[in-house]
């Protein structure tokens, strides 16, 4: 009985108009859009805002004997955004069995409402919220009004919408041959136990992402968020509750990450791992769960489904444009500060263009360094002052860190040489001024290691090695997250595509390694990058599901014997 239900509700067609969010531009003479989003940034600017847990739909604070995170505006990093209670073991124990109770509700509401559930919630992004979205960004996370936009609000919305017209696609895939007398089908069950969700700082909407594909096909989760993303993702978690989200199908768990996952991975119920962020976490996640695994914690293998970091390549060519590819490079290696799992961290340029590109695109950068502000939030710069920057802080005293101890080896570094930038100031928030830094051995750790902040560096290659540099860099990509190749001529795009297969699950001809949009350049990559399910596609879908076949014969046997047998 239930199975038919389910059946006939997953056969109906999602509406018909789904399509990419388009991002509002906020142009500076956007007044109206300017002013609502300001109203937004004073509301979070004026108030410290208290995020509870959230389990089973319940609401548990400090007050009720937790401890608290304080997040802060990176920007300004006097500034406390929110109070973050911190869950306890026991929490995290109760989010599991409130996720275990109400999964057969769950997975037995008809696909129609699951869905109706997270299409409403897009809209909820894209309207009613929007302004109040993009300030939980701009403030939380360190982002410009644009790059949050392109974030909290399009891409969050395409995930959530697009989800849903993937799954009623896979949901109507069946078997495709019945001998006669039968009638084969599949039943695309949720996973038996729950998932654990693991989210990054740098993308909201990949947060949306991590918690609401699996909920969407039937599964309950577990959430636990960055700490330096809460506000935006609490702020998210409240819109799917508006939406309609039924208690108990997401919990928010904020907290130290190793006691939640600890509590988490050590479950026999555990079924799915949902993560994303850095490689070194993802590994020790990995190990964790192979170990109990072999120690026979678990009632079914865990899915693990997960994208982590890159070391991401623009390879220009001299027969590029070369406007063109300094422009990409500026936005793929320094918007968001390059703190995009995507950003060019490195540039390879042929020693007949080297001069002009560099030249150029430090002029450029030099301009924007001494404009440099940051995405402040003090009362003059909400009231018109510098949110009209191109770029923001770091996110946390640990990035800052970590950068200015790259600027400084690359100080005493004989290989290295600081182009621009190698600026750096903490007295209000985490700023790095974008550095570029030209290296002169190809295979050096600077063109292999993940900063994940705005530095750059550059190779310069003679031009005749276009063939040996690409096998360079195949062979130096322990990732294989993005790349791009900047020509005019055909047989050399082909070349690099054919070369660089293995170093780029997203591979860009002429245009930027960053920015793709949900389901039109499918996300993710494989070595250390990750799983490479692709977010933004279908394929993620199947990861969350746990197919059952179903053959019903409608003939009865008269006999057990075979013609093959005697009488
Ligand atoms: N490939 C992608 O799609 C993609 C997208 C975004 C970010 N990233 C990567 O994410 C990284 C930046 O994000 P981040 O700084 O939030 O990463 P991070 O690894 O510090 O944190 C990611 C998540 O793991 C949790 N975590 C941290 N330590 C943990 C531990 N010991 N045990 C369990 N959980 C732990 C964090 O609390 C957070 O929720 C970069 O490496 C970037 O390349 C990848
Ligand atoms: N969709 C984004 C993903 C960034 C990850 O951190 C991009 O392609 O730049």
């Amino acid at each position: 009985m239930l199975r038919l239900s389910t059946r006939r509700f997953s056969i109906m067609k999602p509406p018909p108009n789904i399509a990419n969010e388009t991002a509002k531009l906020f142009h500076v003479n956007d007044v109206k859009d300017w002013d609502l989003l300001r109203a937004s940034l004073i509301k979070f600017n004026n108030s410290s805002l208290e995020i509870p847990l959230v389990i089973n739909g319940n609401r548990i604070y400090s007050k009720d004997n937790r401890d608290v995170y304080l997040q802060r505006n990176p920007a300004n990093h006097q500034q406390v955004l929110a109070e973050v209670t911190q869950s306890t073991a026991q929490d995290v124990q109760d989010a599991i069995t409130a996720s275990m109770n109400v999964k057969k509700s769950w997975y037995t509401t008809p696909f129609y409402h699951r869905a109706a559930i997270f299409l409403k919630a897009a809209d909820l992004i894209s309207t009613k919220y929007r302004y109040d979205m993009l300030a939980s960004c701009i403030l939380g996370q360190g982002k410009t009004v644009q790059q949050a936009e392109i974030d909290c609000i399009t891409e969050i919305s395409d995930f959530l919408r697009f989800n849903v017209k993937y799954a009623s696609e896979l949901y109507s895939q069946q078997p495709t041959e019945s001998s006669a007398g039968t009638w084969n089908s599949v039943e695309y069950r949720p996973l038996e136990g729950f998932v654990y969700a693991v989210s990054p700082f740098n993308f909201t909407a990949i947060a949306g992402n991590l918690t609401a594909a699996p909920a969407l096909m039937g599964n309950t989760v577990v959430w636990k968020p960055s700490k330096y993303a809460t506000l935006s993702n609490y702020l998210l978690y409240t819109v799917l509750e508006e939406a309609g989200l039924p208690p108990g199908v997401i919990n928010f768990v904020p907290g130290d990450p190793e006691l939640v996952t600890k509590e988490v991975v050590q479950h026999t119920d555990f079924n799915a791992l949902h993560y994303t962020g850095s490689t070194k976490v993802f590994k020790s996640l990995n190990f964790q769960i192979q170990k109990n695994l072999t120690e026979d914690k678990y009632k079914n293998y865990p899915r693990i489904v997960g994208e982590t970091g890159g070391k991401n390549f623009h390879l220009v060519h001299n027969t590029a444009n070369i406007p063109n590819a300094i422009f990409n490079t500026i936005r793929g290696a320094f918007e968001y500060q390059g703190q995009k799992c995507s950003a060019a961290s490195r540039l390879y340029l042929p020693e007949s263009v080297s001069n002009e590109f560099l030249t150029n695109m430090i002029g450029i950068l030099n301009e924007s360094n001494s404009k440099f502000k940051p995405v402040n939030t003090s009362a003059s710069a909400l009231n018109g002052g510098d949110l009209h920057g191109f770029i923001g802080p770091v996110i946390h005293e640990r990035s800052y860190d970590k950068l200015v101890n790259v600027i400084e080896t690359a100080k005493n570094d004989p290989s290295l040489e600081i182009l621009c930038g190698g600026k750096y100031d903490k007295s209000k928030g985490w700023f790095i001024s974008p550095t570029v830094i030209k290296c002169n051995d190809p295979s050096h750790r600077f063109l292999k290691e993940e900063f994940f902040g705005p530095v750059l560096t550059v190779y310069e290659y003679p031009d005749d090695q276009f063939v040996e540099l690409c096998k360079d860099i195949e062979k130096t990509s322990t990732y294989g997250l993005t790349g791009s190749i900047f020509a005019r001529d055909r047989k050399i795009i082909e070349q690099a595509s054919d070369l660089l297969r293995f170093s780029a699950g997203n591979f860009y001809i002429n245009d930027k390694c960053t920015g793709a949009v949900v389901a039109q350049q499918w996300f993710g990559g494989s070595r250390m990058s990750g799983t490479n399910d692709k977010s933004g596609s279908g394929n993620i879908l199947n990861r969350f599901v746990n197919i059952r076949n179903i053959k019903e014969n409608f003939y009865d046997l008269n006999g057990y014997k075979y013609p093959s047998n005697y009488d």
